[in-house]
């Protein structure tokens, strides 16, 4: 039985990374205990509040983004944090070589209904003399990031990380233990699941619908095998469910907001998730470019997002060709 700490020393993850995925952790299993009492702490609905995408705010959202929030600066590896739910970036310690970027609870419309969520984090390095509580220091590609994880609060609580050495799963323990349950995660080349919400069908581009038409004309299209869908509407569960068994997601660019790239967030969605994804020999891209190669403008920034099984992942990208 290997901890999670006893894991990463092992792997010769620096005593200072060690400690700040101790404090996340820390927030992690604070906001797992929330959620198991759910309705008995009074933290099920709807908030006043509105974040600064202008979505209403659940009032778990707020919780978890207090904790972690609260924990993170208190810790001094910690330069600065940004969230989904924060309008800014909030400043850490000066001399902290980190910064987090988190999304404190994904998938936060399935907290009423009983259905899986997640938080997902990014660790970045802060660059020398810029302000954790600059926008232009989280400015950094994905293909920075030190680390990134979710943790998944389902039947049971998973920690799921990569350092940039694989992806490694771990289960919360009864005792309050993050605990290795799978290493160097890979995921199956081949599938026949997808996952994307159908109801914007209409929005979506031409190489879009062309493809999605096809994946679902099964063993007599052009693919030639039957597919089967899902979506949980957590980007946390439906990326677990790829990690484990394989598969694709997408939830790409669409013309409801034409302004905006897609729905999901570059800095708290995307790169995180890509980075577990390649790790785990999978691919992310935005159908046309791979997602940890953009370089973010907007700490906000929206991403089209289509991540899974390579073979899958490339097979759409042939119905996506540039200009
Ligand atoms: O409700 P939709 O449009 O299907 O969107 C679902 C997507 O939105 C998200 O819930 C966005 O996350 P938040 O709950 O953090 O806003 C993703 O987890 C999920 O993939
Ligand atoms: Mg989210
Ligand atoms: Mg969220």
């Amino acid at each position: 039985m290997l901890l999670l700490n006893q894991h990463l020393k092992h792997n010769d993850t620096s005593d200072e990374l060690i400690e700040l995925i101790d404090s996340l952790m820390l927030s992690c299993k604070e906001i797992a205990i929330k959620l198991r009492e759910g309705a008995l702490a009074g933290v099920l609905g709807t908030s006043e509040g509105v974040n600064v995408q202008g979505e209403t705010q659940k009032k778990l959202d707020i919780i978890s983004n207090d904790i972690l929030k609260a924990v993170l600066l208190d810790n001094p590896t910690v330069a600065g944090v940004a969230s989904e739910e924060e309008d800014h970036p909030v400043p850490g310690n000066p001399d902290g070589k980190y910064l987090v970027t988190f999304d404190p609870l994904d998938g936060s419309s399935n907290i009423d209904v009983n259905v899986s969520v997640g938080t997902i984090f990014s660790i970045l390095e802060c660059p020398e003399g810029v302000s954790g509580g600059d926008d232009s220091a989280f400015m950094q590609s994905g293909r920075k990031q030190v680390a990134a994880g979710y943790v998944l609060y389902g039947p049971c609580a998973v920690l799921v990380m990569t350092t940039g050495q694989g992806v490694n799963m771990y289960t919360l323990s009864h005792g309050g233990d993050f605990i290795l349950t799978e290493e160097a995660v890979k995921i199956p080349e081949q599938t026949q699941e997808f996952g994307i919400n159908m109801s914007n069908q209409r929005f979506w581009e031409p190489e879009m619908q062309s493809y999605v038409n096809d994946l679902l004309q099964g063993e007599e299209g052009p693919l030639g095998k039957r597919y089967n869908m899902r979506w949980v509407a957590s980007m946390v569960a439906e990326v677990h469910r790829i990690l484990t068994r394989g598969g694709i997601f997408m939830y790409p660019w669409d013309k409801r907001d034409p302004a905006k790239p897609g729905k999901l967030r570059l800095m708290y969605e995307g790169n995180p998730m890509s980075f577990l994804i390649e790790q785990a020999g999978g691919l992310s891209t935005t159908c046309y470019d791979d997602i940890m190669d953009i370089q973010p403008e907007k700490i906000h920034q929206r991403v089209a997002v289509g991540l899974g099984s390579k073979a899958e992942v490339e097979t759409m990208l042939k119905y996506h060709v540039k200009d």
